[in-house]
């Protein structure tokens, strides 16, 4: 379950908050979609929800655990079920890396390796990339040698690479065609289903109507 509670935030320098006290609760089985316009503060929230920005008034909440002190963390084992999708594949994957590579990252590191390592985990990465519709001829490209809606499917892969209890997606399917939308969409739906708290935030109202169960603006009341 994911929670936040008066969550705000303001960039420095700023006089205005990006984010003004804002709380919901995703409890786990629910796939919440947050409608939130340009400028409004999602891509702020999620880094919050993610736990890399630490907002300036409130408290957030991870499976229970307050997120807290110096570091801003939770405990690793924590923050090992939750999982990330941007709405950037290229800004969120090393350029230097296979897809499989990519997929195998949280596993590699979730065993205390230092550096991706695919052909330890060559059954589940066939796996994941089975569920997100990424055929296995693809998994030994790099980036440049992939479609952006293929990018995203290897990230969406990764993200569920551990089973994630929490998943958040800021605007994941971002620039993609209808079909790579439908099936992104249809996979993140189908985490919920498995048990996990999920939170998509987009612009696009009909992709969040389609795919989430509860839906609300951002800003607005829950
Ligand atoms: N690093 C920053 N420093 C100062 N202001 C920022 C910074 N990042 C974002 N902002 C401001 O905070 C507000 C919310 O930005 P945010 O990126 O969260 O919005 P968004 O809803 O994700 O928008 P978009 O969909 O256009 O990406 C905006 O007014 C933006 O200009």
């Amino acid at each position: 379950m994911l929670r936040l509670d008066a969550v705000s935030h303001r960039y420095p320098g700023s006089d205005v908050d990006a984010l003004e006290e804002l709380s919901l609760q995703v409890p786990g089985g629910t796939a919440m979609g947050l409608f939130a316009p340009s400028g409004s503060g999602k891509t702020t929230l999620m880094r919050i929800a993610s736990l890399s920005l630490r907002p300036t008034g409130g408290a957030v909440t991870v499976a229970g655990h307050p997120v807290s002190g110096v570091r801003y963390a939770v405990p690793r084992s924590i923050r090992r079920t939750m999982g990330t999708v941007g709405q950037s594949p290229r800004a969120a994957t090393s350029p230097r890396l296979s897809l499989r590579r990519i997929i195998a990252e949280p596993l590699s590191f979730a065993d205390g390796r230092r550096t991706p390592h695919a052909s330890a985990y060559t059954e589940r990465i066939a796996e994941l990339a089975d569920l997100v519709q990424l055929s296995p001829d693809l998994l030994d490209r790099l980036p440049h040698q992939v479609s952006d809606g293929q990018l995203q499917r290897a990230c969406l892969a990764r993200a569920l690479a551990l089973d994630p209890k929490v998943l958040l997606c800021d605007e994941p399917t971002a620039m993609l065609d209808a079909s790579t939308t439908a099936v992104i969409m249809r996979v993140i739906a189908g985490r919920a289903e498995r048990g996990a708290a999920v939170l998509v935030a987009s612009h696009d109202h009909a992709v969040l109507g389609a795919s989430c169960h509860v839906l609300r603006p951002l800003g607005g009341t829950e």
